[in-house]
């Protein structure tokens, strides 16, 4: 069964003041006496238990800073969590960012294969997707050409052609629900909904409090990396919209 499992999962980021902080100045540091770069640990999920199985579309909402992309992103395997576990059963698509990850110097055809070897796919299923991908786009000739000539809408354009391409078992999206100029946009919206009713497990991180009532059944609500409130929808949407009537909740503490 397709599912997500967080035990009791926390993520810890440490953050210097010098940005070229390394392990080899700290040891020089140590070495000379000198005092070594202030460090803060942001806590970005501080104890999470949250089990997600198949058929379930799940919404997280939260205000800015309260852990939402971190989640979606552990879930992702982009952070491992620092401490607890955190376990994917299913093949994952996660939808973040359209334009992140090209290869400047490449042109859109290669990097079509790029993209989707990074995303897990075979030279052969790339192969038998690169037409439709191409056509998708509405890129016609500038797909022979390298990207870096690309307009930034162009360059949306084919990256939300490459990352909606195929079906995945767990679609995991961050604010991400349209793309492109307006003319794309309703067919990219088009897309996206077919693809997450055919996705057999949705997370969905939003601000759009519409989108994930429309799509989600389920809504986790996080706030200072801990989950406040987690059940049906409707619910969990009206007691955060109560909440956050007057007040911004605080953003989380650095240590
Ligand atoms: N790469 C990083 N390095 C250091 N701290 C980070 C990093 N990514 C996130 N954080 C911290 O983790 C916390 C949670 O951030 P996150 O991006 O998950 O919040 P969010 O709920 O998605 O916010 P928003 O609604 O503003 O997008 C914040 O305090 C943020 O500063």
């Amino acid at each position: 069964m397709r599912q997500i499992n967080l035990s009791n999962a926390k993520l810890t980021f440490d953050v210097y003041d010098d940005k070229s902080f390394s392990f080899k100045q700290a040891f020089i540091s140590w070495m000379l006496r000198r005092p070594q770069p202030r460090r803060r640990r942001i806590e970005a999920i501080k104890d999470v238990t949250l089990s997600i199985v198949e058929g379930e579309r799940v919404g997280i909402i939260g205000n800015n800073g309260s852990g939402k992309s971190t989640i979606l992103r552990m879930m992702a395997g982009v952070y491992p969590p620092t401490a607890g576990r955190c376990e994917i059963d299913g093949n994952v698509n996660a939808l973040f960012d359209f334009s992140l990850g090209f290869e400047q110097n490449a042109t859109g055809r290669d990097n079509v294969y790029y993209r989707g070897y990074l995303q897990g796919q075979s030279p052969s299923s790339i192969r038998n997707h690169i037409d439709e991908i191409i056509e998708f786009s509405e890129l016609d000739e500038f797909i022979d050409i390298p990207i870096r000539c690309y307009s930034a809408g162009m360059l949306v354009r084919l990256g939300f052609a490459i990352s909606t391409a195929v079906d995945p078992d767990i679609l995991l999206i961050d604010e991400c629900l349209a793309a492109g100029d307006a003319s794309f946009q309703a067919k990219a919206a088009a897309r996206m909904d077919e693809m997450i009713s055919r996705a057999q497990l949705i997370v969905l991180v939003s601000h759009d409090l519409g989108a994930i009532e429309r799509l989600c059944t389920r809504v986790v609500w996080m706030e200072r990396g801990n989950v406040v409130l987690d059940g049906p929808a409707a619910d969990v949407i009206a007691a955060y919209q109560d909440e956050n009537k007057f007040t911004a909740a605080p953003m989380p503490e650095a240590a």
